[in-house]
């Protein structure tokens, strides 16, 4: 059974076509990168597949199950791009990351002392539960960012969606952050999928990749899509030259 299946999915906002016959499936504990230019639908394709949207045609399944039938969301953790976040939310690190747990436990239940044991474990995962007691808007860009990390993380998913996570993360944290995911990958079996535009750091981590414009213009291990050619063709010479593809 896949983990998250798109058949002959599309996508209009107020009309306009912003994705085409989309047939993507993702494997159980795959890792796999979203890549495209902006505007290309990425976040849009994310959102289907967190029922966030509605496909105007075609069919979302997460583990088998029709999104419109789904209901284990509390399954799939979401980190939502960067500029989503508001940074001035009034709450501490280990709230933050607490909200997370709620999808398993229901809106409106405590928390109980097995809830807070995964919350913590989603803390020491980020490296913040030093921290957890500070309020989110004394932290750092990157430390807020590993907070919403924990966050998706406190549910214990078993699939794991984040849109261009690594933005606003210097590198020193983007190196940590990478080896996190790859444990999470490798080691909880965790199935992740990951918008990104960060070419050599997608081509290091993710097993497949799939590139979007509109339609799936090409999916495969990263090795074939990785190719100056392609490159070209979804971002244009420059940036293969700066990826050093050349
Ligand atoms: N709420 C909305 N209403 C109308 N159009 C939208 C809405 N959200 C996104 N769009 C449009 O849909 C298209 C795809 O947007 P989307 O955010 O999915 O692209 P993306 O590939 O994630 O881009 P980026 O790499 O810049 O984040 C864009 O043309 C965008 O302007």
């Amino acid at each position: 059974m896949n983990a998250v299946e798109l058949r002959s999915m599309y996508f209009a906002y107020n009309e306009k076509l912003i994705l085409e016959n989309i047939n993507l499936s993702v494997e159980k504990g795959e890792f796999l990168a979203l890549i495209g230019p902006n505007g290309s639908g990425k976040s849009t394709l994310v959102k289907l597949v967190l029922g966030l949207l509605r496909p105007a045609q075609g069919q979302v399944f997460i583990f088998g199950t029709s999104v419109d039938r789904f209901r284990e969301w509390h399954r799939l953790g979401y980190v939502p791009q960067r500029a989503a976040f508001d940074s001035h939310f009034p709450a501490t690190v280990r709230e933050v990351a607490a909200t997370g747990r709620f999808g398993r436990v229901g809106l409106g239940h405590r928390l109980r002392q097995e809830d807070w044991k995964s919350v913590e474990e989603a803390l020491e995962m980020v490296g913040l539960l030093s921290l957890q007691h500070r309020p989110l808007i004394e932290l750092s860009g990157g430390q807020q960012q590993r907070a919403f990390i924990a966050r998706a993380l406190a549910s214990s998913p078993d699939i794991l969606i984040l849109d261009e996570p690594q933005v606003g993360l210097d590198d020193r944290y983007a190196y940590d952050f990478y080896r996190l995911l790859q444990q999470l990958n490798k080691e909880q079996r965790i199935t992740i999928i990951m918008v990104s535009h960060d070419v050599s750091v997608v081509g290091q981590m993710a097993k497949r990749i799939a590139c979007l414009n509109r339609r799936l213009i090409c999916q495969g291990s990263p090795r074939d899509i990785l190719t100056p050619h392609n490159l070209n063709y979804i971002y244009g010479t420059e940036y293969s030259a700066v990826a050093g593809l050349h």
